[in-house]
């Protein structure tokens, strides 16, 4: 058999279920601290769903209360159409795998394991059958008598995973579940994870505050700030349609330009407030204070002035290498420009700090956003 086809097995023996989670308007306060502003969500059966935000935004206490760990001021939660917004954490079928991973040090890998499934009074056969088959998905058979202290940050992750999915949960709720491993191992354990959610179709939240892992790992992600929910969407839509300047800066680097649009007769184009005109279509639909926003791989650089009219000449003030990319800022009208060049490996990169270039922005290729779109 192989290995996809063992883990199969395993996963059989678990009971799992996909449920849709909802939360409607749900508002909390510490004090006087206003920490979740009526907050929305629908998740749907089996999604894979980020809560993607700054530090402090208040991911981690929406989490907790889906867990049950924080009562709402306001609001219901209801997960596969049972209302859970006032039942205790354990009656609440939903498995929250800590940041810390909170492992007993003194006990082997499997009473770890086995643990939750001894305080809910499991018969000795069934929990030895459930153990068995929670450490072969996450692959850690073989370790099943080791301490914690005996494994790495990934298969301490693992065993973590393993205790909660053994629980046999309507829901996984992960919080920062890769913050304690390094960057490589992040980037392997955060694939794992993918493919252990999509064998066990669990309906899954995942918490961070690193866009890389809630493009990479989730379905649809909810984008929060100061205990608002910014926007929800797929990691392209979020890219391409943010909904406000907050969304549009946080996911990935953008360029803002500030300014007017101004019309006289035939002519149409924005001012930025550093005096830069770009051309802009006569039916465009426009605010006439607006912010124009692009991002880095869509302006254009050359040693030469090139013919479009939406183009400028800055002096370049920065170029970092970033393996696939060089990154440019450019200061054209007081502003530095972000622009990014796909890196030719053997090729001579003729762009040195200090060099007058041009940077082209298309407008067409832009986003607009009005100005009370978020800061
Ligand atoms: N037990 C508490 N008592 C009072 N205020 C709290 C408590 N827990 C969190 N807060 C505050 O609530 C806000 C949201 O915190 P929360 O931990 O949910 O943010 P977060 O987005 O998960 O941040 P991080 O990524 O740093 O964990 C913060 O301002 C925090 O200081």
């Amino acid at each position: 058999m192989t290995a996809h086809a063992i883990q199969d097995t395993a996963v059989a023996v678990l009971h799992t279920a996909a449920l849709d989670l909802h939360i409607e308007g749900v508002n909390l306060f510490y004090g006087t601290n206003h920490v979740l502003k009526n907050v929305n969500l629908d998740i749907k059966p089996g999604e894979f769903f980020a809560f993607l935000g700054p530090s402090g935004c208040g991911k981690t206490t929406l989490l907790r209360l889906i867990a049950g760990f924080n009562t709402a001021d306001t609001g219901r939660v209801r997960v596969g159409g049972r209302d859970i917004t006032d039942l205790p954490p354990w009656k609440r079928d939903v498995g929250l795998v800590f940041q810390s991973y909170a492992l007993w040090p003194h006990m082997s890998v499997a009473r770890n394991v086995a643990f939750g499934l001894e305080e809910r009074g499991v018969k000795r056969a069934e929990i030895q059958r459930r153990v068995a088959a929670a450490l072969e998905i996450v692959g850690l058979s073989h370790l099943a008598e080791r301490r914690p202290s005996q494994l790495s940050g990934g298969q301490q992750q693992r065993v973590a995973l393993a205790r909660t999915v053994v629980i046999e949960p309507k829901v996984l709720l992960l919080d920062e579940p890769l913050s304690n491993l390094d960057a490589k191992m992040r980037v392997q354990v955060r694939r794992e994870l993918r493919d252990l959610q999509q064998r066990l179709g669990l309906t899954t939240i995942f918490v961070t505050h690193d866009q890389e892992e809630a493009n990479t790992v989730c379905d649809r992600i909810a984008v929060m700030n100061d205990g608002v929910v910014q926007q929800v969407g797929t990691p392209v839509e979020l890219y391409e349609r943010p909904a406000n300047l907050f969304v549009a800066t946080f996911l990935g680097t953008a360029n803002v330009l500030e300014g007017t649009v101004v019309t006289s007769g035939e002519d149409r184009h924005f001012e930025s407030l550093g005096g830069l005109r770009i051309a802009i279509a006569r039916d465009a639909v426009l605010p006439a204070e607006a912010r124009l926003v692009f991002r880095p791989q869509v302006a254009k650089l050359s040693k030469d002035k090139p013919v479009s009219a939406s183009a400028f000449e800055g002096e370049i003030m920065r170029r970092e290498f970033l393996g696939s990319i060089i990154r440019f800022g450019i200061l054209i009208a007081g502003q530095e420009i972000t622009v990014d060049e796909v890196f030719h490996p053997g090729v001579v990169e003729p762009h040195e700090i200090g060099n007058r270039v041009w940077v082209e922005i298309p407008a067409s290729s832009a986003l607009w956003l009005g100005p009370g779109s978020g800061a």
